[in-house]
């Protein structure tokens, strides 16, 4: 059985033109003029291109006493109906936890998605074993391995730790992610916050300046550029992080940034809002920040300085958000976004010609497929490329409102906004997932991708570190010990 989508224009993240994609078991088997296939699916007034990619998901995660509230199920949903056809999680070991355990744990977990699926794995502690596993890890198809900075006593790790991580992840031929937030100074200006009675959501965003993301980006680069490991920093919401960022790329550093599509179009005014449910849902980190700093991740977008574009989908429910009523560094951080990345990210980027389609296609999929160990296999519209396809129709509109949402929240942050770019049709591996709106997916379609260690940026990197490793000066004539 063969299908063809006929008519439309295909956009990957170097090439724009006209042509039909033909798709057999799962796979784009041709690309030309007038195909036929058993079915057909006309994008004429669409563009075709490479189901979205959000490298960056948290479904069913245990956090800050609770879970998040979309789960393989929901979560997957919610990324179909949005255009994106894989999502990347963090299986996450508790501390002491073996990180294969916890690897099995999600894929106990993830049996439910609708759409492939993939996980970076998190060192949230560090043992010999956690040393010794690393690369059975790899050879299970994970290898990009994050750390948090921030969230002391609960997943940061200390600069010793980091620097032994990134040098093994260095050696298994990984790419080494960060969370890039002071832990302990958020920590010290929490309290400080709390016994000054600055209690509520806003508190939030006053013990996360973009200071502290700044300095540990700095901090993280220099680790990485010491361990000799690729770099991806994820969340990058302000300036001062971005600063760093650019200034490593421009020396040369393997270093990317991701901006989420949060922070490029909602700002901190959400968290001095009078209605505490309103500023609470919001509390996520790092926090929104102010229009400069918005200003800044887009043109970091369009110059190259920022690599991707994701979400952090981690969501919770009003319920769980008052938790932290009284005490804001009780409030779950973590806000949703997969159902709304790609038509937020068209209609205030490509409408606005902030992003060109072929940009938008590299900041949605194709960068983290190469990032990540997956390209050409998925990110793109190519022979022999996995059939995961979005069919985009500029044209289409709509409110964004959580009582149309797949999330199994009661809320959504882009509540209200006015959206033009959707799917028409969204394919997995071939199959429509999504038909005019209508979401005709299957619990568990979704597949594990397993991903490729030792890329092409890995091994550039480590050929240049052993080039200009520490070598002993050979010597003659050495003088005889003063001892
Ligand atoms: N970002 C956030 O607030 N929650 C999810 C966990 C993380 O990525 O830090
Ligand atoms: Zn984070
Ligand atoms: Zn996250």
């Amino acid at each position: 059985m063969s299908t063809v989508i006929r008519n439309g224009t295909i956009v990957t993240h170097d090439l724009t033109w006209e042509g039909d994609v033909r798709i057999e078991g799962g796979r784009i088997v041709e690309i030309g003029d007038g195909l036929k296939g058993d079915t057909e699916l006309d994008a004429t007034g669409c563009y075709v291109m490479p189901g979205g990619i959000d490298p960056h998901t948290h479904l069913e995660m245990p956090f800050m006493g609770t879970y998040s509230a979309d789960d393989f199920d929901s979560g997957t949903r919610a990324a179909l109906a949005g255009g994106t056809t894989m999502v990347i999680d963090f299986a996450l070991p508790a501390p002491g936890q073996a990180p294969l355990d916890a690897l099995q744990m999600w894929h106990n977990k993830s049996t439910r998605a609708h759409c492939d699926y993939s996980y970076h794995m998190a060192v949230t502690w560090w043992s010999e074993q956690v040393f010794d596993q690393l690369p059975q890890v790899v050879a299970r198809g994970i290898t990009s391995f994050k750390h948090f900075l921030a969230y002391k006593g609960a997943l940061m790790v200390n600069d010793e730790e980091l620097f032994a991580s990134f040098r093994r992840v260095r050696e298994i031929g990984g790419v080494a992610m960060v969370h890039a937030e002071n832990g302990d100074v958020v920590a010290e200006l929490q309290r400080k916050l709390m016994a000054e009675g600055n209690t509520g959501p806003e508190g939030h965003a006053y013990s996360r300046p973009p200071q502290v993301e700044g300095e540990a980006t700095n901090r993280a680069i220099m680790i990485a550029d010491m361990a000799g490991v690729p770099l991806y920093v994820v969340h990058t919401s302000c300036e001062e992080s971005h600063e760093a960022i650019r200034r490593a790329r421009q020396q040369g550093k393997r270093v990317w940034g991701e901006p989420l599509i949060q922070h490029l179009t909602l700002d901190e005014a959400e968290y001095f809002h009078p209605d505490w449910d309103h500023a609470a849902r919001r509390v996520m980190s790092p926090p929104f920040r102010d229009r400069q700093h918005q200003d800044s991740l887009w043109a970091g977008l369009q110059a190259g300085s920022l690599s991707v574009v994701a979400t952090d989908h981690c969501a919770f429910t009003t319920e769980q958000k008052r938790y932290g009523v009284g005490d804001f560094t009780r409030i779950p951080n973590g806000t949703g976004g997969l159902e709304d990345r790609m038509p937020m990210l068209w209609t205030h980027g490509v409408a606005t010609g902030r992003l060109t389609p072929n940009e938008f296609v590299a900041v949605t999929s194709t960068n983290a497929a190469k990032i990540f160990g997956m390209y050409p296999h998925k990110g793109t519209i190519a022979v022999g490329a996995d059939a995961d396809i979005v069919v985009w129709d500029p044209q289409k509109s709509k409110t964004i409102t959580a009582a149309s949402q797949q999330s199994a929240i009661d809320y959504n942050v882009f509540e209200g906004k006015e959206v033009k770019g959707l799917p028409r049709f969204t394919l997995s591996r071939g199959r429509v997932m999504v038909h005019d709106g209508e979401l005709r997916g299957a619990e568990g379609h979704g597949q594990f991708v397993a991903r490729k260690a030792n890329g092409a940026v890995n091994t550039a990197l480590s050929t240049w570190k052993d080039l200009i490793a520490p070598q002993p000066v050979p010597r003659s004539g050495i003088p005889a010990s003063g001892v």
